[in-house]
Formats: structure tokens, sequence, C-alpha cells
């Protein structure tokens, strides 16, 4: 498969490996030093793109890749304000995007245990619920993409929360009070950390922790790769829950 590497960063690099060792050509790769080499013609050359840059230029690629018809995978997190908007556009134009905030499988495993412990706590009101993300001191947004599915699966599922605040704790300001309805992501930005996450459940008696660890990139760069070999041939908006099978 002949693969277009938008964004050739940390996650970039590491797809990069997974795409070789799985047999595939880069046909391009973009950063921030070669923008002139970002051409719906250059685009037109992949049988599929995987977008890991920014959350302020991955609209412009998803654009661009509809307008070469290629099929894009992407993993950029921040830009799912737009999503709804993205998504139209590819039915009425016949678009394919596979799109996922974390494409590790161990972290959609965390996904489906959070939606079914959060059910569970809806018969133990004793208990409150707060988040944790952690990652790398670089990390453009928060909360990370992550944290917001973790949450979102949180709110669907456990009657009294019914929204999420988010509070970036950088040292310099108190832990915000929020309303007894609202699920806290605290985000910490720590040297290095490639992405922890953590739903806990807390009452005056003890204490029950959802947690996620990634030691590596690894996970997500195979994943986002896998993702890109079964969107292929296919037309249409996907997510790893039509990819795994639980
Ligand atoms: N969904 C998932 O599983 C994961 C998502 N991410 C997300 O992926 C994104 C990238 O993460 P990293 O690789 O760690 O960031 P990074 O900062 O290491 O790399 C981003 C790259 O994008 C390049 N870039 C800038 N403008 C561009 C443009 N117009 N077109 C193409 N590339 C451009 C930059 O030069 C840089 O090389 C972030 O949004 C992050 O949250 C990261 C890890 C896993
Ligand atoms: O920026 C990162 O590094 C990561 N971003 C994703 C997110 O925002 O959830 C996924 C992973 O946690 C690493």
């Amino acid at each position: 498969m002949k693969i277009a590497l938008l964004g050739y960063g940390k996650m970039g690099k590491e797809i990069e490996q997974i795409a070789l060792q799985r047999g595939h050509e880069i046909v391009l790769k973009v950063n921030d030093t070669n923008l002139e080499d970002l051409t719906v013609e250059n685009l037109a050359k992949a049988d599929v793109a995987i977008e890991f840059s920014t959350p302020f230029t991955v609209l412009g690629n998803i654009d661009l890749c509809f307008k070469a018809s290629t099929p894009i995978v992407v993993g950029t997190t921040g830009w799912y304000a737009e999503f709804d908007k993205i998504k139209e556009r590819a039915s009425t134009e016949g678009n394919a995007l596979f799109h996922a905030t974390n494409f590790s499988i161990g972290v959609n495993i965390t996904f489906h245990i959070n939606k079914v412990l959060a059910k569970i706590m809806n018969g133990f009101p004793g208990y409150d619920v707060q988040m944790e993300e952690i990652h790398h001191t670089q990390k453009l947004d928060h909360p990370s993409g992550t944290a917001i599915t973790l949450a979102e699966g949180v709110l669907e599922n456990l009657n009294r929360k019914q929204k999420y605040g988010a509070w970036l704790n950088d040292g310099n300001e108190q832990k915000p009070t929020v309303s007894e309805d609202t699920l806290l992501i605290e985000a910490l930005r720590q040297e290095a950390v490639p992405g922890t996450h953590t739903v806990s459940y807390i009452s005056e008696i003890d204490r029950i922790d959802l947690r996620h660890e990634a030691f590596n990139r690894k996970g997500f760069a195979t994943g986002a790769v896998v993702a890109a070999e079964w969107l292929k041939d296919k037309k249409g908006v996907f997510t790893m829950k039509d990819l795994l099978s639980f």
C-alpha cells in the first residue's frame, strides 16, 4: 500500500517504522519544512493518507485528501468541534475517513470497560467520579482527545453527570470547584509522558481507578496503520468500533 504521512513528527516517524515493517511504501512525508509538497496531485498518488499533524492544520489536510479522493486516517486531536461538518461532507462527496482519538487497542479496551463501569456506578451514589490525563509538555491541546472520549463514555452512562469541565493543572491555579453534575478532567503536562489516563471513583471509604498508561507510541502507530489497511477500499466515516469486534 502507498501511504502519505501528513505530519512527520513524533507520531509520523513512529508510523513510518510500523508501516515499513508491514510491507508498505511511504510515498509522501509532510511536516512544516516541506509544505510545498502537500498538493492534491501528490496526495492522489497515495492509496491512503495518515494524518497526525496539529489541531490547526488537520482540517486543511482533510480537505486536500477529500479533493484528491484519497482515503484518510486521522489521529490528530483537538478538532472535533468541526466533526459533524466533516462527516456530512464525507457522506455527500463519497469520501473515506477513519478517525480515532486513540488508536491503541489497550485504550479501546479501556473505553469499553469505562462505559460498563459508569453504568454500574449508577447504583452506587456514594462514589464521585473524576478524571486525570498526563501527557508530554509539547502537547498542544487539553484535555486530550482520549480524555474527552472517556468523559463522553461516563456522561452517556452515569446519570448523575451531565457535562465535563477541564482544568490544566500547571501548578499556578487551585483546583476549580465544579457543580455536582460536572465531571472534572485534570490535565497534567510532564516531560516525555506518551499518555496516561485515569478515571477514578472515590467514596468516603475507598477508591476505584480505571487507568491506562502507554509506555511508548507503538500502540498508537500500529493501530493507525491497521486502520489504514482496513480503510483502503472503503467509503464512509469510520472509527475503532467499526474495526474492533467488541
Ligand atoms: N489518535 C491517536 O492515537 C494519537 C493522536 N495523537 C495526536 O496526533 C497529533 C500529532 O502528535 P505528535 O506526532 O506527537 O505531534 P508532533 O508535534 O511531534 O508532530 C506534528 C507534526 O506536524 C507537522 N505539521 C505542521 N503543519 C503541518 C501541516 N500543515 N501538514 C502536515 N504536517 C504539519 C509538524 O511539523 C510536526 O512535524 C496530535 O494532535 C496528537 O494529539 C498523538 C498520539 C496518538
Ligand atoms: O498528543 C499526544 O501525544 C496524544 N494524543 C492523543 C490524545 O489527545 O488523546 C492520544 C494519546 O494520548 C497521545
